[in-house]
C-alpha cells in the first residue's frame, strides 16, 4: 500500500529525511518510532503529498507521490501531529465540513467512525477548540476517516494526550486495523511500539532498523541488564566508571547496562565493586531489552 524508496528531503542544506527505503503492506498497523527531529514528519507530508521529495520516489496505494498526487488526496486519511480542524466549529460542524468536501455524508460512513463517534457524540455542540486532548484526537481521526480512506496517516496522534486517552487511542487504531484499514503512525513514545505490527526505528532523517518489536528486540547485541541500589544517582556514575561496563543509563526505577566483554560472569565482580563502595540494598539481573533499549543501542 505503501512503497518508499531512497526517499529525500532537505531544508536549507539540512538532510530532514535521509533516503529512506521501507514499505507498508496492505492492512498492517506500521510505526514509524523516533525522537523530535527524526523525520517523521516530512515523510508523512511527503507520502500525502503536501511537500515535494527531494529524491527518491515512493507510491501510496499504487499512485506516484508527485505525478498522481490528487489521486492520493482523494484517498488517504491525514492526521497531522498538530491539532488542524476549526477551532470555532463544533464538533458537529467539523465532521459535517469534513464529510462535505469529500462530498459524502456522516450517515454513509457510520460504519466505520460509529465506534469514535459514539465518544464525542456528548460533546457535539461544543467547539473543537474547547475540547480535552484526548477528545480533540479523536474528533481528528473521526474527520480522517470520514471519506473511508483505505490508507491512514497518523502522525504523532498521542503526543501530549493522558495515558488513558493513549491506551484508548490504541484500541481504535486496532480496531481499525481489524477492518483491513491500512494505518501509518508515528510516535516519539517507544512503549507504543510495541503496540504496531512492524516498526522503523527514525533517527536524523534515517532509518536506522525496520522489523516486528520482537524482531528488533532478538536483534539487541549482548546482555542487558538491570540493577538497582539504595543510592540511584551515585549508582550510575559509579556504574559509568567501571572499567567493563560499556553504556549505562537511567530507566525508570532502575538503571540498565551492558558489559564491554564477557556477560554474566561479571556480574559478581560488579557486585563486589559495587558493595565496596557502600552500596546497599544492591539488585542486579538480566532483562529482556526493550525497544528503547535497543533504540539507544543503535544510536551508539
Ligand atoms: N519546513 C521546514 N523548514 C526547515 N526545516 C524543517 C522544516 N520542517 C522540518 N524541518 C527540520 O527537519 C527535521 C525533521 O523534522 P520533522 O518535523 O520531520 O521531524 P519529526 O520526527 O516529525 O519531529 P517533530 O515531532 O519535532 O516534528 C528537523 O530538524 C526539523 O527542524
Amino acid at each position: 500500500m505503501i512503497d518508499c524508496i531512497n526517499l529525500t528531503k532537505q531544508y536549507d542544506g539540512l538532510t530532514a529525511v535521509d533516503a529512506v527505503t521501507f514499505s507498508v503492506k496492505e492492512g498492517e498497523l506500521f510505526g514509524l518510532i523516533g525522537p523530535d527531529g527524526a523525520g517523521k514528519s516530512t515523510i508523512f507530508r511527503m507520502l500525502t503529498t503536501l511537500v515535494l521529495p527531494d529524491g527518491g520516489a515512493a507510491t501510496v496505494q499504487g499512485f506516484d507521490i508527485v505525478a498522481d498526487y490528487k489521486k492520493i488526496r482523494h484517498q488517504v486519511g491525514y492526521m497531522p501531529a498538530k491539532f488542524s480542524l476549526y477551532q470555532d466549529l463544533t464538533v458537529q460542524e467539523n465532521l459535517d465540513f469534513f464529510a462535505t468536501i469529500f462530498n459524502t455524508t456522516i450517515e454513509e460512513n457510520y460504519d466505520l467512525i460509529h465506534d469514535i463517534y459514539i465518544q464525542i457524540a456528548p460533546f457535539k455542540a461544543r467547539r473543537a477548540g474547547d475540547l480535552s486532548g484526548g477528545m480533540k484526537q479523536k474528533l481528528a481521526l473521526c474527520c480522517a476517516l470520514i471519506h473511508q480512506p483505505k490508507v491512514l496517516f497518523l502522525d504523532e496522534p498521542t503526543t501530549g494526550v493522558d495515558a488513558v486517552s493513549r491506551q484508548e487511542f490504541w484500541q481504535m487504531l486496532q480496531r481499525l486495523k481489524a477492518q483491513g484499514m491500512t494505518i501509518l503512525v508515528s510516535t516519539p513514545y517507544m512503549d507504543e511500539a510495541n503496540l504496531c505490527e512492524r516498526i522503523a526505528l527514525m533517527q536524523t532523517g534515517k532509518m536506522m532498523s525496520i522489523d516486528t518489536p520482537d524482531g528488533i528486540v532478538s536483534q539487541y547485541q549482548g546482555d542487558l541488564f538491570a540493577v538497582q541500589s539504595n543510592a540511584m544517582s551515585r549508582l550510575l556514575r559509579d556504574l559509568r566508571a567501571y572499567e567493563y561496563v560499556k553504556n549505562c543509563f537511567a530507566f525508570g526505577d532502575f538503571h540498565h547496562f551492558n558489559f564491554s566483554n564477557i556477560g554474566e560472569g561479571q556480574v559478581p565482580l560488579l557486585l563486589n565493586y559495587l558493595n565496596g563502595l557502600g552500596h546497599e540494598a544492591l539488585i542486579c539481573e538480566k532483562i529482556r531489552p526493550t525497544i528503547e533499549d535497543c533504540f539507544i543501542q543503535l544510536m551508539q
